[in-house]
């Protein structure tokens, strides 16, 4: 299914290729103190070791300055037209990050037409890339977006939005959404979803040929991660789990489908100047028809609850809710804005989800010991059907473990985007202001430097020895960092959590005769290349 596609369209499709071969074990980002110095082989410098500041006197005396762009290593345009176009790595641009890592080291540059990428596969490089960012930082270009919204006399929501506009609608649902106590509140609401899911699946069971395979369970977990954003945003129900699913939510469901089969065209709406579209206007259309869709569905929801809540207040009733009714009541933002914001985060908030679910339940099938772990300490926690709530997940901190694992090794967003605004000095190299980044996280989540034997699954890893133990990692950030990372984390988290405690309390997940080996392929996103097929066996 399609989602979260766009916003990963911007921060993957750019991510290509990393750089620079070895060498860089720790680049510093700064403010270049001076333009461009004289160049040097990769390597040799200062910087390149982490041992220097940029423009910093050398131990001879003489200050060295940052290399420029034009020194970067990177594939070139025509070997990454063959490589994205003919041989399809657009599917693939979490193993070409990786690929062109070792090709030419942890930073690079790539090109595509006019417009360059540098590629970061250091952690190091990532975490001062973001540290360094100002108030208001910008992913990638969003003009498609904008021009859309523009067209139609639509507003920008988070994804879309930058600067002071952003910043505003930050600021207000920040308040509401960005702490786990913030969403702790929605677990009954979660956990009734959770219920009508685990009905599902008994009932998906039931139909199964040995009475215990579900087949592709993403298609499940789509419907569970949709309707339980939207139970936390419309404060509504949807039905995505019904036997018989309401045609509205059909609908919506096929306009995220349109979004992600145009994967690529949609890709193109962006890329197409506006003078060629009369000539090429499939693309653009595809786009606009594909956000009519999404928007159209979510005015209808609002606009529901809307009705719902003054039909209230003209009978003089005192009025109290969640996230919409609370931004409908302090009136922070307008309902232009309330609109944009609800449908760009159920855009963010399906697919991410139910993908990052998939893998989970995949792994677990797969290494029966480490769920054997995690059944353990949820009975010996919070016992054998306890249904948990927020205030339960700290008392298991395996569970919580298990998503940061599976999260590393299938990252969602295997890349992320940021434009500097203003120049800095990375890994030697002197970046102008208005340069696009791509962040590998693919690539730095495999690195043995940042997890050792990075290709076993073993959530322990992220278990904390003590009470001072930091098991952060920028190696591994797949909700992304700072004051742009994402805004409904905590509503994931919540969702995740309190699913697989509960599937685990009901269910031990095993492969059957029909699960296959699932890589992963970009599709936008970092998704199963293929259907999952597990049994949920009860538990006695
Ligand atoms: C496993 C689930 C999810 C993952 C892995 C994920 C990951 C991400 C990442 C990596 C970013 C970019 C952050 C950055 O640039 O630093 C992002 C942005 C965003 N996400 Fe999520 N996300 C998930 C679920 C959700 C959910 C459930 C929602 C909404 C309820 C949501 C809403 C958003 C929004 C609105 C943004 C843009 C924030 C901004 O620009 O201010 N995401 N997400």
């Amino acid at each position: 299914m399609a989602a979260m596609a766009l916003l990963a369209r911007i921060l993957n499709a750019r991510v290509s290729p990393a750089a620079g071969r070895g060498g860089f074990l720790s680049a510093g980002v700064s403010r270049p103190s001076r333009p461009e110095g004289a160049r040097l082989p990769a390597g040799t410098r200062a910087e390149d070791k982490g041992v220097g500041r940029p423009g910093a006197p050398r131990a001879g005396g003489r200050a060295e300055g940052p290399r420029s762009l034009a020194a970067m290593p990177g594939p070139r345009t025509l070997a990454n037209l063959v490589e994205f176009f003919w041989k399809d790595g657009f599917s693939r641009i979490h193993e070409i990050q990786q690929k062109h890592t070792q090709e030419y080291g942890k930073i690079f540059k790539s090109h595509f037409g006019l417009q360059s990428v540098v590629s970061i596969a250091d952690r190091d490089m990532v975490a001062q890339v973001l540290r360094a960012e100002g108030a208001a930082p910008q992913r990638a270009d969003m003009g498609s977006w904008q021009e859309y919204r523009h067209l139609r006399g639509r507003s920008t929501g988070l994804i879309s939005a930058e600067g002071e506009q952003w910043l505003k609608m930050r600021r207000v649902l920040r308040q509401r959404i960005l702490k786990p106590r913030d969403v702790a509140i929605f677990s009954g609401e979660i956990n009734q979803v959770i219920a009508d899911l685990i009905k599902r699946i008994y009932i998906l069971k039931s139909q199964a040929e040995d009475g215990e395979t579900v087949t592709n369970v993403n298609d499940l977990f789509f419907k569970y991660s949709m309707e339980g954003v939207a139970t936390i945003l419309y404060e509504s129900r949807l039905g995505c789990l019904e036997t018989s699913v309401p045609q509205p939510t059909v609908d919506y469901i096929e306009a995220l489908g349109l979004m992600f089969s145009m994967f690529k065209t949609s890709m193109y709406a962006g890329a197409i100047p506006r003078w060629l579209r009369p000539f090429i206007p499939k693309p653009w259309r595809e786009f606009c028809r594909s956000w009519d869709g999404l928007f159209k569905f979510s005015q209808i929801h609002v606009d529901n609850k809307l009705r719902d809540i003054q039909c209230h207040m003209d009978r003089g009733e005192s009025v109290s809710g969640g996230l919409l009714t609370c931004l409908f009541l302090s009136q922070e933002l307008t309902l232009e804005e309330i609109y944009a914001n609800i449908t760009e985060m159920l855009l963010a908030g399906v697919d991410t989800t139910s993908f990052t679910l998939s893998w989970a339940v995949y792994l677990l099938a797969w290494h029966p010991e480490v769920q054997q772990t995690v059944y353990r300490e949820i009975v010996k926690n919070l016992g054998e059907r306890h249904v948990p709530t927020a205030a339960d997940v700290p008392k298991v901190p395996l569970v919580r473990a298990l998503l940061k694992e599976t999260l590393r090794l299938f990252p969602v967003l295997p890349g992320n985007g940021r434009v500097t605004q203003e120049d800095l000095v990375v890994g030697g190299y002197l970046i102008p202001k208005g340069t696009q980044l791509a962040l590998c996280h693919y690539a730095t989540s495999y690195a043995d430097e940042n997890f050792p034997r990075p290709r076993e699954f073993r959530p322990e890893r992220w278990l904390r020895k003590g009470s001072l133990d930091r098991v952060d990692n920028f190696g591994s950030i797949p909700f992304g960092y700072g004051v742009r990372s994402c805004i409904g984390q905590r509503i994931a988290e919540l969702e995740i959590h309190l699913l697989l405690i509960q599937l685990l309390q009901h269910f031990e997940i095993k492969t059957s005769s029909w699960t296959k080996a699932v890589p992963a392929k970009t599709h936008g996103l970092l998704m199963p290349g293929g259907p999952i097929h597990v049994r949920f066996v009860n538990r006695k």
